[in-house]
């Protein structure tokens, strides 16, 4: 059982690899993107709506449709977790999410812990000292938004209401930089760092939240990457939000 230094009042979550399989973000959203953006691109190249999303890549990459779109197959193929593909990859999954044809899977713990933490506090004797559930992820914050929107979680599907705060690359910055985490936790000056816990399957992300005084435990999930025998005596791991 995973022991914590200090009762969190605030848990940070990964998502891809933590809350969801990896495999809904590399076989389901990713391809959704992709099949998607050749007729974006036919009908809206010119419309203010895409134009937002087009003016944020290299010129180079942006001097055609077909440059634009060999671009994106390139950085989804080495999973280059840039902004403005983010950014992008969130419009294009939009209408998928809103016609029910993308709902994203979380793992049975996830939903059940996220409304005990929230409602009831981390051991659950209420009290009202109540946890908060933030997110960081490569996923920018309007995908974030929509993943958690749109959940298979029951009765409650859409998870947003629980969730007080949203982190991306781009308002904290890289997820393998201590700074990062720094300024994550200074949205929360009361609270102090060892008061947070980070959750994420990626050992270089705890690494960095810990070097910024968060707690942090790897999360390891079916189709993760296996994790090492150090990375094993580095972190403490759990293998299910319920070992908490
Ligand atoms: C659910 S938003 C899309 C997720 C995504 O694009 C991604 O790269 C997730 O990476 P994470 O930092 O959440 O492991
Ligand atoms: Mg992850």
């Amino acid at each position: 059982m995973a022991s914590l230094n200090k009762q969190p009042r605030i848990v940070l979550l990964d998502i891809e690899g933590t809350v969801c399989p990896i495999s809904f973000v590399k076989d389901v959203l990713f391809p959704y993107a992709l099949s998607a953006l050749p007729s974006v691109l036919e009908r809206e190249w010119d419309s203010p709506s895409f134009r937002v999303y087009r003016d944020a890549f290299p010129a180079e990459h942006a001097a055609s449709q077909e440059a634009l779109l060999a671009h994106v197959r390139d950085l989804v193929a080495r999973d280059v977790k840039i902004a403005y593909l983010k950014s992008l990859q969130g419009y294009l999954w939009e209408s998928g999410y809103a016609s029910g044809e993308l709902k994203a899977p979380l793992f049975p713990d996830v939903a059940p812990r996220i409304a005990k933490w929230t409602q009831e506090g981390w051991s659950g004797e209420g009290g009202g000292k109540t946890v908060q559930v933030k997110i960081y992820s490569s996923g920018s914050v309007p995908a974030q938004k929509l993943f958690f929107g749109h959940t298979d979680a029951a009765p409650e599907s859409d998870l947003r209401p629980r969730i007080s705060g949203w982190f991306d690359t781009v308002n904290a910055g890289p997820k393998t930089e201590a700074e990062s985490y720094r300024r994550i936790l200074e949205s929360e000056p009361h609270v102090p760092a060892d008061e947070w816990l980070f959750l994420s399957d990626n050992v270089r992300e705890v690494a960095a939240a810990k070097e910024a005084g968060m707690q942090s435990f790897v999360v390891e999930r079916p189709g993760n990457a296996p994790l090492g025998d150090e990375d094993r005596a580095k972190h403490r791991v759990v293998r299910s939000f319920d070992e908490l």
